[in-house]
Formats: structure tokens, C-alpha cells, sequence
């Protein structure tokens, strides 16, 4: 009887009235809080900034300007520049470029729903980079950083000062003298390889792109983790398809829970992260073991991790907490990646733009010959190379590896005169600042490592305008190991061979995780 009252029409009508009327309310709700985040939240961000004087492209509902920051990437592209030709922005990053140039050198432009200010004053750069009270922080995919790596460069607060803690003492100057053996053997086999593969004339061409970055995944294997050239070949590979799947299309970032779909895409992804991680827990659990059984700790990163991770009190008898076994694989997954791209893109546009320069190619190699001849590299010698050091410094000013940092506000806060809110994307465009007339002269896009001559302070109008590597306490942890790298590899090819551009190389920067040559480097060695 009390079910029959129960399913009565009479009380089946209330149900549904009731359930309806919840469930209305529940989806009035879920829409007004998305138009919110993606309409109205906006429109005041952007009122707010407007309000201040900062002028910029007006927002697109949900895509923001994502579109025409790829069509105009993807456009420059196909146009390849001419040779010899720095003046790389308009090319590299045109929609930046733009902007800038229409709007100011602080303006506004949309990454999807979030305002994005893109800043090009360094003094204002630098004060967002030192981030003195805590009100910004990385922008964060959690989604594409659970893929590709985790760790102290993601991380923020307490946990980012942990890591970095532990990891700092690996990138010491006593530390980095001890590798200078390692890094010698890997660069040798790259000059003992490229050796044997001279034709009867005495020449070989190569795409040094491939070739640097297996040399500087050798190097960051060896360094770093006492491990050897295949895995760390294959790793990089791995983790090159990874970056290019995971960048492909911008727009899958933003769209949250994208990268949760059982797509094939997604689906690859998730077979490279395994394949990936098994290789690094195969690594760590072998020096576990090693370490285990009592053999002395190698004090190199992974040593430095593991160590900590063993340990549960510091040098005063405190207890601390250590890295646990899977922050161990998140770090090495970032070092391998953060280690090995950058700098094999630094050597690839010393490469390209020394044979541009000749007269340069020959400064460097007397330098190197006067200092070594051609026996082998010691570090007194390294720590003496000025016109190398030059080179380095302007390569890395016209082509930096990473040509802008992004910050989010996490608080309201005022900076260069203007009131940010919270949730608003700072743009720190370094390849602006690096091509900056105002701050480095009418010869900006000319290639003159003269004018650090006086070191980095002096070389420009503003001290701080050479910012490559970053700056403030998130600066490159591995900035030095990187310039010994380079300078030793570049050493050893000067002692061997002489190089111009292959009559295939055609000049593209191009921006995609980082800026390297879109149609390759070739090169053409010649004995010596
Ligand atoms: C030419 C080579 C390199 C360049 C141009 C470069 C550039 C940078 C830049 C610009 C940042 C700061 C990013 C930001 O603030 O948003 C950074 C951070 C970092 N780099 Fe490098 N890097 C290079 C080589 C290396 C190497 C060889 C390693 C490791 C062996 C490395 C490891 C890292 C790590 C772990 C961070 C994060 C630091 C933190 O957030 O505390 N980098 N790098």
C-alpha cells in the first residue's frame, strides 16, 4: 500500500517537478559560473587594464587571440629569411612583434580566456622575475607537465625550495670540474664520428641538429646520472615526440580535460610517459641497489636525490624531508629534457651563425689553438676564453633558446605604474628585449660579440637586458654546466675542422617549444 501511495501519478508528478527544478537550477548554475569564466571574468580583466591606459586586441570569446598566434606563426614559417639576416622577431614571434609595434611596448592580447600583458621594459621584467613578495607564479598545465616532466622548475613555494636545495650543490663550480672528463669523452666521439665520415675531398655535410642534441643527451646521461648514451638517446627521442605532440595544437591546453580523452594522441602519450618512466625507474632502482650494497655515493644529481631521499636528518641532526622515489623520476624526466634541447640549440646557432661569419669562425679558432693547440681541453684553459665567451653571449642574445617567460598574478599588484588583478598572464618577451634598438643600439641585428667585451653589465644601455638564461631566484639552475658544455664542444670542433652553411641550409627560425631552425642546419665540415 505504502509503495502504491509512493508511485502514485500524483506524487510521480511532484518528483519530477522537484528533480527537475534541481536539476535546473544545478545547470543554470554550471553555465552562469563557465559564461563567467569565459565572458564576463574576461570583459572586467579587461576593463580593469584598459581603464590603466594599456591598449591591445580586444578578447575573443573562448579562443582569445590563440588563433591568429598560430595562422601568423605558421604563415612566417613557410617565408624563409634571407641568409646572414638577424632581424629574427617579425619572423619568430610576428603576432608579438605586432603587437608590440600597434599597441606599445606593455599591451594586452588573450591566451584563450586569460589576458596575457606582455612587458618589454628589463627593469620591469626583472622585478616581475625576482617576484620579491610572492605574487606571481609559473604558468602551470598541470595536464602537459604530468606528461612531459615534473619538478623543480614547475613546482612553487616550499616544495620548489626543497628541490632546488637539494639540487643546487650538482651545478657547483668543484662539481662541474669533475665532469669536464665525461663531457670530454662524449665530445670526442661526436669529432672521431664526423672524422671517419670525410669524404676523399676531405669535406662532410651534416645536419648538426640531430648530432648536438645526441651529444648533449650523452653528456646530460653521463653527468648527471652515471648512465649511458643509449638511454639517454632514447629517452631524448621519446621526449622530442612528446613536446611535439603536446604542442601541437595550443588550443588542447587550454580545453580542461582535453588530455584526458581516450584519443590516439592522448592515448601515445600515455604509452611514451611509461615507456619513459621504466627507463628512469630501471636507472634509479640499479643505483639504489648500488648504493645499498655499499658502494660510495657518486655526488652527481641523481647521488644528490637519491641521498636525500635516504636520509631522514640533515648535517645538524634536524629531520628533514627528502625526495621520495617518484619526485626522484619526476627530476630526472625534466633534466633530461630541460638539459639537452637548450643547449643543442645553442651549439646549432653557433654553428650557423660562425659560418656566417667567418672572420669570427677564425677569431675563436686561434683563440682555442693558442690556448690548447690540439691537445686535450683542461678547465684553467675553458675559464680563459674570452672571445668564445663573446660569442656565446651574442649568439644567445640573437637566437635565445626560449623566447619568452610567462608569469601569472596570484594576487592584485602594481608594477611599472599599472594595478594587475589576480589571474592575469605576464609576457616577458626576452627576444624583444634582445632585439631592442632603444637598449642595444642602431646595430641591434648585427652580429657583434664585441660589445660584450666588458662583460654582459656593459654591453648594453640597460644592465639588465641579456636575459637568456632567466633571472631572479628561478633563474637557470644549470646556466654554467650548459656555457662548459658548449665551449667544449665548440673547442673541439674548432681544433678539427673548418665549417660554412651547405649551399641546402635555408635560413627559418622558427618558435615552436623552442627556437631552432625550422629546416634543419647543414653544414659543411672541412678537415683541417
Ligand atoms: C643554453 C642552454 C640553456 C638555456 C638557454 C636555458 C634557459 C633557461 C631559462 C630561461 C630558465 C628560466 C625559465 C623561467 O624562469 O621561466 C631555465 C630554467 C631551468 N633550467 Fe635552463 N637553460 C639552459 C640549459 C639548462 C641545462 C643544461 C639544464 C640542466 C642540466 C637546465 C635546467 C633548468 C632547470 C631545472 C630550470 C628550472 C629552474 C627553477 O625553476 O628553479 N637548463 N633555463
Amino acid at each position: 500500500m505504502v509503495l502504491g501511495a509512493l508511485i502514485s501519478p500524483a506524487s510521480l508528478r511532484w518528483s519530477f517537478l522537484i528533480c527537475g527544478t534541481l536539476g535546473f537550477v544545478l545547470l543554470w548554475q554550471a553555465a552562469a559560473r563557465l559564461l563567467d569564466r569565459l565572458w564576463w571574468h574576461p570583459r572586467r580583466h579587461e576593463r580593469a587594464l584598459r581603464a590603466q591606459g594599456l591598449r591591445g586586441t580586444p578578447y575573443r570569446f573562448l579562443v582569445g587571440d590563440v588563433n591568429a598566434y598560430e595562422r601568423q606563426n605558421k604563415e612566417a614559417r613557410s617565408r624563409p629569411m634571407p641568409l646572414r639576416c638577424h632581424d629574427i622577431a617579425p619572423h619568430v614571434a610576428p603576432f608579438l612583434h605586432n603587437a608590440v609595434r600597434e599597441h606599445g611596448k606593455t599591451c594586452i592580447s588573450w591566451f584563450g580566456p586569460f589576458p596575457k600583458v606582455t612587458i618589454s621594459d628589463p627593469d620591469v621584467t626583472k622585478e616581475v622575475m625576482s617576484n620579491k613578495f610572492g605574487h606571481f607564479e609559473k604558468l602551470k598545465f598541470p595536464a602537459l607537465s604530468r606528461l612531459l616532466a615534473e619538478g623543480v622548475a614547475t613546482y612553487e613555494g616550499e616544495k620548489w625550495v626543497k628541490h632546488r636545495r637539494i639540487l643546487n650543490p650538482a651545478f657547483h663550480l668543484e662539481k662541474l670540474k669533475l665532469m669536464l672528463p665525461a663531457v670530454s669523452t662524449s665530445c670526442e666521439e661526436l669529432v672521431s664520428r664526423w672524422t671517419q665520415s670525410l669524404g676523399s675531398d676531405g669535406t662532410y655535410e651534416v645536419d648538426v641538429c640531430p648530432e648536438f642534441q645526441n651529444l648533449t643527451g650523452d653528456v646530460i646521461s653521463r653527468t648527471a646520472f652515471g648512465s649511458s648514451y643509449l638511454e639517454g638517446s632514447r629517452i631524448f627521442q621519446l621526449q622530442s615526440e612528446q613536446a611535439e605532440r603536446l604542442l601541437a595544437s595550443v588550443k588542447k591546453i587550454i580545453i580542461p580535460g582535453y588530455m584526458s580523452l581516450p584519443t590516439r594522441n592522448n592515448r601515445r602519450m600515455h604509452q611514451i610517459n611509461n615507456e619513459i618512466e621504466s627507463i628512469l625507474h630501471d636507472l634509479v632502482g640499479k643505483r639504489m641497489q648500488a648504493m645499498q650494497e655499499g658502494e660510495s655515493t657518486k655526488y652527481d644529481l641523481l647521488g644528490l636525490m637519491l641521498e636525500s631521499n635516504m636520509r631522514d636528518t640533515d648535517e645538524n641532526g634536524q629531520s628533514i624531508s627528502g625526495m621520495t622515489i617518484k619526485e626522484v623520476v619526476e627530476e630526472c624526466k625534466l633534466f633530461y629534457f630541460a638539459g639537452t634541447e637548450t643547449t643543442s640549440i645553442l651549439l646549432t646557432w653557433t654553428m650557423i651563425v660562425l659560418s656566417m661569419h667567418p672572420e669570427w669562425q677564425d677569431r675563436a679558432r686561434e683563440e682555442v689553438l693558442s690556448i690548447f693547440g690540439k691537445s686535450k681541453l683542461e678547465y684553467e684553459g675553458i675559464s680563459r676564453l674570452k672571445t668564445m665567451t663573446m660569442i656565446l653571449y651574442e649568439v644567445l642574445r640573437l637566437y635565445p633558446p626560449a623566447v619568452a617567460f610567462v608569469r601569472k598574478t596570484y594576487k592584485e599588484i602594481e608594477i611599472g605604474g599599472i594595478t594587475y588583478p589576480a589571474g592575469v598572464l605576464i609576457e616577458l618577451p626576452v627576444l624583444l628585449i634582445h632585439h631592442d634598438s632603444d637598449i642595444w643600439g642602431s646595430d641591434v641585428h648585427e652580429f657583434k660579440p664585441d660589445r660584450f667585451a666588458q662583460g654582459i653589465s656593459k654591453a648594453s644601455k640597460n644592465p639588465g637586458a641579456f636575459l637568456p638564461f632567466g633571472w631572479g631566484p628561478r633563474i637557470c639552475i644549470g646556466q654554467q654546466f650548459a656555457l662548459l658544455e658548449a665551449k667544449m664542444a665548440l673547442c673541439m670542433i674548432l681544433q678539427h675542422f673548418e665549417f660554412e652553411l651547405s649551399p641546402s641550409y635555408t635560413h627559418a627560425p622558427h618558435n615552436g617549444k623552442l627556437l631552432r631552425p625550422w629546416h634543419g642546419a647543414q653544414i659543411k665540415l672541412r678537415a683541417m
